[in-house]
């Protein structure tokens, strides 16, 4: 493929609203708004419930869930449907290296490289079970981003060549006809930076060379977890300083280094939580939970840059960034900032309060 209008992989496709998080509202956030009595709230929450997220692989015991939802996703295709099934890789070892709350199971000390690996073979042995069906995976966010600017954080030091060994590995296995991969590229603030894109553009390209172009890996995903507009007409001023200041101008500065290094990338970028521009974020960096959010533009295939293949709901609104309690193994200061919403749960559970205020500012409504 030549140019940057090669044939996108899931144009018209639509994605797939797993149930986990359409139970999440249905049986957390509608019954919660109806006690309270915000009947017309609950009545928008099942709206949001037939959205298409990303399902988070974030534990090996997850992995069997794909056949579940690969026979749902064949039985509605089989009915007239035309779904992809989207899910995020997101279980290396020394996981979210630079930050506490998204810390994972794996460690490099217990063994961490091969069940890592094993964690990969089962996710494929999933996917060869359903060739008729087509999985549009993340890979790993938070990983290779820190790699660019936390290699001065000891626990990213010491993971860097385990991320990019088994990074390749999980690339080069899931290498697979039913498979689209976007591997996490963080977001205008993070590797948008006048001085971290050029790093950053090196080293995408080298490993998606060392792992032999495989032909499934079509580009990057942008904004995971995070609240940048895709376009915006005014840089906020928590954005001073970095004329990439959204999605879109990330996305045109990244895309032309990449193709240099012969690395045809195209995007899909988060849209879940950036309705409400410009955010309330007191700094760029500031990443758990943050407070007057709203849900963004839908998932959708159509575009307004070739180069981007769609918009996605990769973190799903309503589960947290990180636990408040300053306790908590897993605390992150970022999760006590005053832009972040407390009290919180655990990162990946159920946050009603942030559901409400994501649906109450959601841009479109619903
Ligand atoms: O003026 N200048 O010239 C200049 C030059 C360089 C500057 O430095 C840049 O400043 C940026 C902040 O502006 C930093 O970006 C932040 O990096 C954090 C990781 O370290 C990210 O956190 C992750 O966020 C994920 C969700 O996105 C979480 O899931 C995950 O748990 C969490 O760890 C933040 O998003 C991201 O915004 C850059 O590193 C840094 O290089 C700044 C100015
Ligand atoms: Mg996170």
């Amino acid at each position: 493929p030549t140019a940057t209008n090669s044939g996108n992989p899931i144009a018209g496709k639509t994605f797939y609203a797993n149930p986990y998080y359409s139970s999440e509202i249905v049986s957390l956030a509608a019954p919660s708004l109806s006690a309270a009595g915000s009947a017309a709230l609950a009545a928008k929450a099942t709206n949001v419930a037939k959205v298409g997220t990303f399902y988070w692989l974030d534990v090996r015991a997850k992995v069997p869930t794909i056949a579940t939802f690969a026979k749902d996703v064949q039985a509605k295709n089989a009915a007239g449907a035309n779904l992809v099934l989207p899910l995020v890789v997101y279980d290396l070892p020394e996981r979210d290296c630079a930050a506490l709350a998204s810390n994972g199971e794996l460690t490099l000390a217990n063994n961490g490289a091969a069940l890592y690996q094993g964690y990969i073979d089962d996710i494929a042995a999933q996917i060869k079970a359903f060739p008729d069906v087509s999985f549009v995976l993340v890979i790993e966010p938070d990983s290779l981003a820190n790699l660019v600017t936390n290699l001065n954080v000891q626990k990213c030091a010491n993971a860097a060549d385990a991320y990019k060994t088994l990074t390749q590995y999980a690339i080069k296995t899931l290498n697979l006809k039913n498979v689209v991969m976007y591997l996490d590229a963080g977001h205008a603030g993070w590797l948008g930076w006048p001085a971290n894109v050029g790093p950053a553009a090196q080293l995408f390209g080298q490993l998606y060379k060392d792992a032999g172009s495989p032909a499934a890996v079509r580009g990057l995903a942008t904004n995971v977890a995070n609240y940048n507009a895709w376009s915006i007409s005014t840089c906020p001023s928590y954005t001073q300083g970095n004329a990439v200041c959204d999605e879109k101008s990330y996305v045109n500065s990244i895309a032309p280094l990449l193709q240099a290094q012969g690395f045809p990338a195209h995007f899909i970028t988060d849209t879940g939580r950036n309705g409400v521009q410009p955010t309330k974020q007191q700094a760029w960096g500031d990443w758990c939970n943050v407070i007057g959010t709203g849900f963004g533009i839908r998932p959708s295939t159509s575009t307004d840059d070739p180069l981007l293949d769609a918009y996605v709901w990769i973190k799903p609104g309503g589960e947290g960034d990180g636990t408040s309690n300053t306790t908590a193994a897993r605390y992150d200061a970022h999760c006590g900032y005053a832009d972040a919403l407390k009290p919180a749960p655990e990162a990946g559970s159920w946050f009603q309060a942030y559901f409400v205020q994501l649906l109450t500012n959601a841009n479109p409504a619903f």
